[in-house]
């Protein structure tokens, strides 16, 4: 019966995850989906930045702190191993939808791009970004990252084992192409409104403390490997600095 509700669970929490990556693509792109990041203006400045600021951040605590091997160990003294990763995107899932809530749209110009062709290139770019996001995730395993895998192998009675180290494609580029796809899709934009450069900057702000506090944990995972990883490849451009310490 656990087992059977362990799967159910994961489908669920993985529906909800998907719908809300969906969602937040239109938040963000201002397209399609009924409140965006410049829809629902605020009246006052202050209260706006405000607000803004703690719904990043209380997006940014909860995912750093249930991503933490520590809190994992303790969460799972009670709860079943193989939920905690749903349980981390479903959690995960809901701060951003209390975002798209209370987010407090700030529509005042700060540059715009008119130009037919450099509208173009922007929207392509931002579609990009996505798309680096997305296959980011099947680089390094997408169905353990999103929690499926391990309640799909808890309900068919096979145990748990770690995905390995990788290095393929953009990995060989950048060792955070997920992150790497966020920030293009986040500040490609033609028209940049003051709220949604307060989310782009807000949000690779805590990209950059992310991945910083994610290689602690890589490196006590993977040792030697990693580090010489770190050593090698760029962190989020692959124009950039060798080394990220
Ligand atoms: C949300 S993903 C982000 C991965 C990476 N920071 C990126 O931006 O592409 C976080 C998970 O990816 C795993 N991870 C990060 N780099 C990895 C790699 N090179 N190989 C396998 N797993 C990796 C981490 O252990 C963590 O569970």
């Amino acid at each position: 019966m656990l087992r059977l509700f362990a799967l159910v669970y994961g489908l669920v929490c993985y529906g909800v995850f998907f719908a809300t990556f969906l969602y937040l693509i239109g938040f963000v792109g201002n397209l399609v989906v009924p409140k965006t990041i410049d829809s629902h203006a605020s009246d006052s400045l202050a209260f706006a930045l405000v607000v803004n600021t703690l719904l990043v951040l209380a997006f940014a605590v909860q995912h750093t702190i249930m991503a933490r091997p520590g809190f994992k160990q303790k969460l799972t003294t009670w709860l079943p191993a193989p939920l905690e990763r749903s349980t981390y995107v479903l959690v995960a899932s809901l701060f951003l939808i209390l975002l798209f809530w209370g987010w407090q749209g700030l529509p005042r110009t700060i540059w715009s791009v008119e130009a037919p062709l450099g509208q173009g290139l922007i929207y392509a770019l931002f579609a990009a970004g996505w798309l680096i996001v997305l296959l980011s995730t099947f680089l390094i395993n997408h169905f353990d990252l999103f929690g499926l895998r391990q309640v799909f192998l808890f309900a068919t009675n096979r145990s748990y084992t770690s995905p390995e180290f990788r290095q393929t494609l953009l990995y060989n580029w950048v060792r955070h192409p997920l992150m790497s796809g966020f920030v293009l899709a986040f500040w490609a934009t033609p028209t940049m409104s003051l709220g949604h450069l307060q989310f782009a900057i807000l949000m690779t702000l805590y990209i950059l403390i992310g991945i910083r506090i994610e290689e602690r944990d890589l490196i006590a995972k993977h040792g030697s490997t990693y580090l010489q990883y770190r050593d090698e490849v760029p962190a989020l451009c692959p124009f950039g600095r060798r080394t990220a310490r």
